[in-house]
C-alpha cells in the first residue's frame, strides 16, 4: 500500500504522511472510498471530484491565496482585494461541499483529512476555469490542510514537528500551484481581540489563549515551513487599510500589472 518512490518518514512521527497528509488526489480518494458505504455523503463528495476535468491548466489571470490562523482577518482581506481588483473570490472548502464539512469534521482524524484533501482538487478546478477569466484571490487552500493535520498530528512541543524540508511540507504534484501564498500573521493578543469582536465568550477566550496556544505555534510554523510554492509572510496587525495596502502592493511585486 506503501506508494512507491516515497521518502522514508521522520523518525519522531511514524505514519504521519498516512494519517494525515495526502498527497496526492489518489491517497485521498482511496481514504474517501473506503468509507461511501458508512458515509454517504463521501460518494457526494468523490462524484463531485470525478466531475472535474482532469489536468487542470491555469489561466492567464493571477491566482492569489491567502493563508493564515483563524481572525488573522483572511475574510477581510480576500473581500477587498476582490474588491480591488476585480477578482473571483473562492474559498477551501468550495461552496458545493460545505454542507458535509460538519459531517466530516466530526469523524476521524483521517476521513476528515481526506474531505479537506478532496476540496482542494475540487476548488483547482475551479481556479483553472475562473483564471481564464479574472484574477483570482483564495482563501484557504493546500497549505492550511496540511498544516492544520501537522500540527494536529505532532503532540507536545514546536520543536516536535517534523524538520524543515520533510516531504509532509512539500505541494502534491498533482494540485494545480498558485502564483503567490501570503500567509496572514498577527500576534497572539490581537488575535484574541479579533476573536473578542466576533463575539467569543471570555471563558472560550481562556481556553483559546491557554490551551491553544502550542497548537497555533504549531500551525504557523508548520504554515512556514511549506515549500514549492511557500508562503510569504504579512505581518497583518496593522489596520485594515494597510493590511490591504501591503496585500496588493505584494500581489503587484510578484504577478506584474493585472
Ligand atoms: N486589520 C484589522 N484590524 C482590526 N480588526 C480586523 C482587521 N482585519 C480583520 N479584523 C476583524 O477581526 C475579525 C477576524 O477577521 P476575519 O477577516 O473574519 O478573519 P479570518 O477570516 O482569518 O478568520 C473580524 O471581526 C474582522 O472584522
Ligand atoms: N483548505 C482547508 C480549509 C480548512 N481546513 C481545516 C483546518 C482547520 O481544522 C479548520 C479551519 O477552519 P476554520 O473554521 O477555523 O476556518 P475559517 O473560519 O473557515 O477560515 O478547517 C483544512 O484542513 N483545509
Amino acid at each position: 500500500v506503501w506508494p512507491p518512490g516515497v521518502p522514508p518518514l521522520h523518525p519522531a512521527v511514524p505514519g504521519l504522511r498516512r494519517a494525515a497528509v495526502f498527497h496526492s488526489l489518489e491517497a485521498a480518494r482511496r481514504v474517501g472510498e473506503q468509507c461511501t458505504s458508512l458515509i454517504p455523503e463521501a460518494k457526494a463528495v468523490l462524484d463531485l471530484v470525478d466531475e472535474c476535468p482532469k489536468h487542470l491548466k491555469k489561466g492567464n489571470f493571477p491566482v492569489i491565496v491567502i493563508e493564515g490562523l483563524d481572525a488573522t482577518g483572511k475574510t477581510t482581506v480576500t473581500q477587498s482585494v476582490k474588491d480591488s481588483l476585480k477578482a473571483l473570490l473562492l474559498r477551501s472548502p468550495p461552496a458545493c461541499i460545505s454542507q458535509w464539512r460538519k459531517t466530516f469534521d466530526d469523524e476521524p482524524t483521517l476521513i476528515r483529512r481526506a474531505f479537506y484533501a478532496l476540496g482542494n482538487y475540487i476548488v483547482a478546478s475551479e481556479i483553472a476555469k475562473a483564471s481564464t477569466e479574472s484574477p483570482v484571490i483564495v482563501d484557504r487552500y493546500w497549505h492550511s490542510t496540511a498544516a492544520y493535520a501537522i500540527a494536529t498530528e505532532i503532540s507536545g512541543k514546536v520543536k516536535n514537528l517534523p524538520p524543515a524540508h520533510h516531504q509532509v511540507y512539500q505541494w502534491p504534484e498533482d494540485l494545480l500551484k498558485p502564483d503567490l501564498i501570503l500567509l496572514l500573521t498577527v500576534s497572539p493578543e490581537e488575535r484574541i481581540r479579533r476573536l473578542q469582536g466576533r463575539g467569543l465568550e471570555k471563558t472560550e477566550e481562556e481556553t483559546e489563549l491557554e490551551a491553544n496556544s502550542l497548537f497555533r505555534q504549531k500551525v504557523e510554523e508548520s504554515y512556514k515551513r511549506m515549500e514549492n510554492p511557500g508562503c510569504q509572510e504579512v505581518d497583518a496587525s496593522s489596520s485594515r487599510e494597510e493590511v490591504l495596502r501591503t496585500v496588493l502592493h505584494l500581489i503587484k511585486k510578484h504577478c506584474g500589472s493585472l
